[in-house]
């Protein structure tokens, strides 16, 4: 068996507490043999964890990865403009070779600020897959359709496609790649397609993710033609079951909170795309309350500007405060949790917690620093203080990703070069 030992630091444990132990993995099954201080076994390689933290992956449950390429493209306006007037135009203007380039440069930026596992809505996904499977990554990806502006014949090719590369990728890259069909959300897919894309891909147990409830101007036109909510209108087309996650879920009201939580449906939270793009404050501790998964997203590095989950866990805690006017809502060990085990579960697959047997998908954060000083609760420290330059290893799989900052599987210098020409060559074009 060939094993990895991560040895002297701080392990953070499932329920929030933290111990001195080593955690050996099995680097040939991808997952954990023991969390202890006291392990009698030589291993294959070692990381140095002394003066760490080692917490699970971090789980990036909304992501469009690739979007990286239109980092500060377009910035300070609403969600609508944004889309219409900027972003849908240039991303008309994408080759699959843009695509792959700019999720890799995503892939760099999740290793280096220890995220292992996201689920990513995009286009030329095969491209996508390509690089998460060099990278080595964890992540549900699925084709994002939107059928709003489309004759029925370029409609139908667009949700087919969501369901092909549904069918085609599920379980690729060693099982490390899972899917979904990704109509784009429930005003820019038709009805009849949200009813048939979500129907076929249940029948095939495959999940359905999507956009939901984000702004004002996309709940208000449902209300006034369908005289109901946008979630009620989601149960009716099948699209709320346990397996299904939205992404967003600002603007729901007291019913749908109620029916997120009946159905298990994940709801995954971006705390900074929604403040950046003015979408609304998100009822977090409203949905925690009443039992709904909450996840965590970045959404794309067009409307964040970065895939930094760490950045991610202090907006969330902060914008919670404010949402409730309260100080003690959406405290920090609800944020790691909604950052790790609460993202896994949202999207559905392994991870989020370190636990012997489970995955070996785990970050290593470096606490010698002065802002991390002194180091008297980590889990505060992780929400409030922790940035993803924090990061000292990042392991998916069982395997080293970055290892003292340097990224393994993907020759960062280049990729950051490649992503800066293939970015000026794009907006040159549009
Ligand atoms: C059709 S692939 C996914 C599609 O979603 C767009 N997008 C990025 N961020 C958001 C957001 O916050 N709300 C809605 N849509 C978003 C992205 O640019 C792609 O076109
Ligand atoms: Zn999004």
């Amino acid at each position: 068996m060939d094993t990895l030992r991560i040895t002297g630091g701080q392990v953070l444990r499932p329920d929030g507490t933290t111990e001195e132990a080593d955690v050996l993995v099995d680097r040939d099954e991808g997952t954990i043999l023991d969390i202890a201080a006291d392990i009698d076994a030589d291993a294959d390689e070692t990381l140095d964890a002394e003066g760490c933290l080692v917490m699970p992956g971090l789980v990036n449950a909304h992501c469009h990865v690739s979007m990286t390429l239109l980092r500060g493209h377009a910035d300070d306006k609403q969600l609508d403009a944004w889309l219409r007037e900027d972003i849908w135009p240039t991303e008309a203007a994408l080759t699959p070779e843009d695509v792959r380039v700019g999720a890799e440069l995503g892939l760099v930026e999740m290793i280096k600020s220890g995220t292992t596992t996201f689920a990513d809505m995009y286009f030329h996904v095969p491209d996508v897959v390509e690089a998460i499977d060099e990278a080595g990554l964890r992540a549900r990806v699925g084709h994002g359709a939107v059928t709003i502006g489309k004759d029925d014949e370029d409609a139908w090719a667009d949700i087919d496609e969501s369901l092909a590369i549904a069918r085609e990728f599920d379980g690729a890259v060693d099982g490390r790649i899972r899917t979904a069909v990704m109509p784009h959300s429930l005003t820019t897919v038709g009805e009849e397609y949200l009813r048939e894309v979500t129907a076929e891909a249940h029948a095939d147990d495959i999940p359905v993710h999507y956009h939901a409830n984000e702004t004002t101007n996309e709940v208000d036109p449902i209300v006034d033609e369908r005289d109901e909510r946008p979630l009620a209108y989601a149960q009716d087309l099948g699209m709320l079951t346990a397996d299904d996650f939205l992404a967003h879920g600002v603007h729901v009201d007291d019913e749908e909170i109620e029916l997120l939580a009946d159905a298990g449906t994940g709801v995954v939270h971006c705390p900074a795309s929604n403040m950046k793009l003015a979408s609304g404050m998100a009822p977090v501790q409203q949905m925690l309350d009443a039992g709904v998964t909450v996840g965590l997203g970045t959404d794309g590095a067009a409307s964040n500007n970065d895939l930094d989950m760490f950045d991610e866990m202090r907006d969330a805690a902060m914008l919670g405060k404010l949402a409730s006017d309260d100080a003690s809502a959406v405290a920090a060990p609800d944020v790691v949790q909604m950052a790790t085990a609460g993202s896994a579960d949202a999207i559905g697959l392994p991870g989020g917690a370190l636990e012997v047997g489970g995955v070996a998908d785990i970050a290593v954060v470096d606490l010698d620093a002065p802002h991390l000083t002194p180091a008297n609760n980590l889990v505060s420290h992780l929400v409030y203080a922790a940035r993803g330059s924090d990061v000292r290893h990042t392991v998916c799989d069982g395997q080293i990703l970055m290892r003292d900052r340097d990224v393994l599987t993907l020759d960062e210098s280049a990729v950051v070069d490649r992503a800066r020409e293939t970015a000026a060559a794009l907006y040159e074009r549009v």
